[in-house]
């Protein structure tokens, strides 16, 4: 890269007590420099400003690793495609982006420091549009949908399923973005709570978020026949290219969606793995998909499900987190382990699970794209093991019927694009895909 990466640092720092203002002077520039620029835009900004924040943050922080900086602007690229964005608009972002970096980093800021932005931001511009080009070559830049189910299993959560118009490829463990027509160019991130299916149908969990407004718009005003859009399908949790004989999924909440589709998936692996899901809720009747599960269980023929529940004495004993059952249960140390929810559930089941033996490399947890603090393995320190930290083997469970062995399933036919790679070794703590109307930096239009 023919840019001072040091000086892109630098100058963030200079800004780094006005990113707000960044925000705002960027979009006040852009727009009163591109009036019909606005239109791409949601009506209310200040969640927006929030998502460029978000993608500056993973940008400026990504310049040393160029590989997957550049993997995220061209997803980013791709996915912006749903928004409208062409080619021609990335030189006024480039210029509304300096500008409004300039005017904020005080005495300090020298031309240097805009010369440095300029040459990153066209390396930016570059990758993106390059993306956009042939990575959207023959790939709609949105999918209409169809819903054709609306479950609301609990006053707060909603599964919906839906039909895209055009076949949605995409791999189990992904996730896309929502917009309703109640509210164009909103759009939230949402997992795809099944592996692909013949009939092209896709569910969501979907938490209600009070005031959110697509969690509310989809729970409250959408109907089967309703027709949402789609973004592209995106992610890398993933199990695809998985060769581990033994799962360990953990799921808080509507984190399930992912985990559920992985489980699907693994089902259809040739090596077919036994899968162990332990999932979160707070209360019982939040046990939102447990039929479905038991049923997922029964076809699987090696998944065993587990459910804790944090927050209600349960029928034979007393509440349980995630961990607890996790401790109570066991967890085979050569698993390979897949986890979402909430980055607190998911933080203390990685800390549990350091005291059982599990290494932190066989732990997987999606990023999202976004770079947050946690994901740093020193702001999570290992955590000290217990005197007998290994479980070989997870004991029978009392609660669920021994499971046979199957014999070995055939592989599901290829997708019809690579499958992403797993991200590098390690664990990755964020917040991951929000599951209403919380934000995430890849929803962002424009850099
Ligand atoms: N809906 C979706 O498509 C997806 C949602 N998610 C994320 O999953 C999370 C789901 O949240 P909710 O459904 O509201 O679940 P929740 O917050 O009600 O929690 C579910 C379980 O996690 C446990 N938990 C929560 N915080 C904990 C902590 N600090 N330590 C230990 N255990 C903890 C709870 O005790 C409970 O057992 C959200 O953060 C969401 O962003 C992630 C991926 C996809």
């Amino acid at each position: 890269m023919s840019f001072d990466i040091a000086l892109i640092k630098e100058s963030w720092r200079l800004v780094e007590d006005r990113q707000g203002k960044v925000a705002a002077d960027f979009y006040g520039l852009l727009f009163a420099r591109n009036p019909a620029v606005r239109e791409m835009f949601p009506p209310a900004m200040d969640a927006q400003r929030d998502r460029l924040l978000g993608a500056l943050t993973r940008i400026v922080l990504g310049f040393d690793e160029t590989t997957s900086l550049i993997d995220y602007l061209r997803r980013l690229a791709v996915d912006h495609r749903k928004y409208g964005v062409a080619a021609e608009h990335y030189p006024a972002v480039g210029r509304a982006l300096v500008s409004a970096l300039r005017a904020n980093g005080g005495d300090a800021w020298t031309q240097a420091h805009t010369d440095a932005w300029t040459a990153a931001y066209d390396m930016i511009a570059d990758v993106m549009v390059r993306a956009a080009e042939e990575q959207g070559a023959g790939v709609p830049a949105w999918w209409n949908a169809t819903v054709v189910s609306h479950e609301l299993r609990t006053p707060d959560i909603l599964v919906l399923t839906v039909e895209p118009g055009e076949p949605y490829p995409y791999h189990a463990g992904q996730y896309t973005s929502l917009e309703t027509p109640r509210w164009p160019r909103v759009w939230r991130p949402y997992s795809i709570a099944n592996a692909p299916r013949a009939d092209n149908l896709l569910s969501f969990h979907v938490r209600v978020v009070p005031g959110g407004w697509v969690s509310t718009a989809l729970a409250h005003h959408t109907r089967v026949g309703d027709v949402l859009r789609l973004g592209p399908p995106q992610g890398t949790l993933t199990v695809a290219n998985s060769r581990a004989e033994r799962l360990l999924c953990v799921a808080g909440g509507t984190g399930l969606a992912p985990i559920k589709a992985i489980v699907e998936e693994t089902a259809r692996l040739p090596h077919h793995p036994r899968v162990d899901l332990f999932h979160g809720v707070r209360r019982r009747f939040e046990a939102y998909d447990l039929d479905d599960l038991l049923a997922l269980s029964e076809r699987h023929g090696r998944l065993r499900v587990v459910t804790a529940i944090s927050d209600e004495a349960r029928e034979f004993g007393v509440p349980e987190t995630v961990p607890e059952a996790l401790a109570r249960h066991g967890a085979a140390s050569d698993a390979e382990v897949y986890i979402c929810g909430s980055p607190g559930m998911a933080v203390a089941t990685v800390r549990r699970l350091d005291t059982m033996g599990v290494p932190r490399h066989r732990v997987r947890y999606e990023a999202g794209g976004r770079a947050v603090s946690l994901a740093e393995p020193a702001l999570l320190p290992p955590s000290q093991p217990l005197a007998a930290p290994v479980i070989p083997e997870l004991p029978a469970m009392p609660e669920m019927p021994s499971i046979p062995e199957l014999p070995g399933t055939s592989s599901a036919p290829p997708g019809s694009f690579a499958p992403p790679a797993f991200s590098a070794p390690g664990y990755r703590i964020s917040p991951f895909i929000p599951d209403a109307d919380q934000l995430a930096d890849d929803d962002l239009p424009l850099p």
